[in-house]
């Protein structure tokens, strides 16, 4: 029998990396095992469900490149077979209608608690005929009274929960609609659900689905309980709880392949591999070696994950993704460097996309004014000199490569007798506005000779002034 997971999220919101993780896992064992991974939106909470957000979850997918074979199936639109199933159970003896109010419930919980019982449903209704034909009612399904369920975890190991422990769960609300655990009862056995690999804030669900599920007599899916990611806070992450989506991961400047390497990490590991592709992940992938503690986030990790696939991607690939980042800072880049010649030089310098565009405006774009420090400390008027004499260089050049500025700036400190560090800093603050950049000669090639020249015109006319204030 061919493997089928699922990824079956709440659409309240975005996709968290929590979420995300749990999800990678499940596309992973999918991929690893030749099987299907299917994409089921849970979203009977009406209030709370978007269709806003099942976009934003699609769009987390896709641009992680979780691809799903079947879905989105929305639980709203199966409410017919979940009636099916109760009237099923009802029919076969195997759940009963409770008459019993919310106030008489709550009563039986305050008691229970007052007399330091565990609350829980007393069964009142559960072999009684004597049913009002006027009351509303809810249907509770016949928890087995003795035994244990045995949950064999393929992460967390064996789980034994005693049925004594479990109450007879309502599965239809008085108004006729399902509740939670019997749509995901009945959407695993119906959609084939070999494994269900979810988050472990489910555990105490299992054991009261996979008793619906004998109940069934569906074959019971193996269960795979992710321990959860954790916030700063050190309570799990949620949408509740302000967790960051996937897609600000990408408006940060993070690679899709970044974020899954390190999510995958999280909770995994095989040796002390860090790094690992799309491809060796399918291969290598084992639900038995996750972790079976929470994680907490990390972000140094995160960047310097994503500095190496910077640095060692198709320099196609990271072009694609940096143009997303052109577009949302609004750079016009027509008349400066290709993105690919961007990233060679800037690829080893920056830790995320969005600072790669942050720090090479100045190869497209003139400035108004110099970083206040770098302006402060060498466009003084000692650099006047220096500045004059490395633009005649330049400007005589006669080609404009990366060698040929090389050359000028030598020949320009030499011609001075000074170090290079005395006229490349000017320079480089004339020419790019600020201290930090790649090499100057590589800088000054993709800058443009033109536009050197006249920044250099720019920063002379800076001391100028700068001297005179003095
Ligand atoms: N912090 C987390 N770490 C790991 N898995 C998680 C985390 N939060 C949710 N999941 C898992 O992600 C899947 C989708 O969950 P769901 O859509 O309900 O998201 P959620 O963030 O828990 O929702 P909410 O914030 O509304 O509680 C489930 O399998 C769930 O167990």
């Amino acid at each position: 029998m061919s493997t089928v997971t699922r990824f079956a999220p709440s659409p309240t919101g975005y996709l968290h990396v929590g979420g995300a993780r749990t999800a990678l896992y499940s596309w992973l064992y999918a991929k690893k095992t030749g099987g299907k991974f299917i994409l089921r939106i849970e979203d009977t909470d009406l209030e709370r469900s978007t269709q806003a957000s099942v976009d934003a979850i699609m769009d987390g997918m896709n641009w992680l490149e979780l691809d799903w074979d079947e879905g989105p199936f929305y639980q709203t639109k199966r409410f017919d077979l979940y009636k099916e199933v109760v009237a099923q159970l009802l029919a076969e003896g195997k759940a009963y209608k409770c008459f019993c109010t919310p106030e008489e419930v709550d009563a039986m919980r305050e008691a229970q608690m007052a007399a330091g019982e565990k609350p829980k449903y007393n069964g009142m209704w559960r072999e009684r005929t004597d049913h009002p034909a006027d009351k509303p009612f809810c249907i509770r399904f016949k928890n087995p009274l003795d035994g244990v369920v045995v949950i064999d975890d393929m992460i967390k190991g064996r789980i034994e929960v005693a049925n004594a422990e479990l109450d007879d769960l309502v599965i239809a609300r008085s108004d006729g609609t399902p509740t939670y655990n019997l749509t995901v009862v009945v959407d695993d056995w119906k959609m084939g659900v070999t494994h269900v690999i979810r988050g472990d804030d489910h555990v105490n669900n299992t054991p009261r689905q996979m008793n619906i599920l004998a109940a069934l007599g569906a074959t019971l899916p193996k269960y795979a309980h992710v321990p959860m990611i954790l916030g700063d806070d050190g309570k799990r992450l949620s949408k509740r709880h302000g967790a960051v989506g996937v897609m600000q991961y990408r408006d940060n400047g993070f690679l899709p392949e970044a974020l899954l390497n390190y999510l995958v990490r999280l909770g995994w590991s095989h040796g002390d591999q860090e790094i690992f592709s799309r491809d060796e992940l399918v291969e290598l992938f084992d639900l038995s070696a996750c972790n079976r503690a929470p994680s907490a986030f990390n972000t140094e990790k995160l960047l310097w994950l994503n500095q190496h696939y910077i640095r060692t991607s198709p320099v196609a690939h990271v072009a694609k993704h940096l143009q997303w980042h052109v577009e949302d800072q609004k750079l016009e880049i027509s008349n400066g460097p290709s993105l690919e010649q961007l990233i060679a030089v800037q690829g080893e310098r920056v830790k995320t996309l969005k600072e790669m565009i942050e720090v090479s405006r100045y190869f497209y774009e003139d400035f108004s004014a110099f970083e206040e420090n770098a302006a402060k400390k060498h466009l003084r008027p000692v650099a006047a000199e220096p500045l004059k004499a490395v633009q005649a260089h330049l400007a005589a050049l006669t080609e404009w490569t990366a060698e040929a500025v090389h050359a000028a700036i030598n020949g320009a400190a030499e011609s001075l007798g000074l170090g290079m560090g005395k006229v490349g800093m000017p320079l480089r603050v004339a020419v790019t506005g600020g201290g930090n950049s790649p090499s100057l000669d590589v800088t000054l090639a993709l800058i443009g000779k033109d536009r050197c020249l006249a920044r250099i015109d720019l920063a002379l006319a800076f001391i100028a002034e700068r001297g005179e204030a003095a």
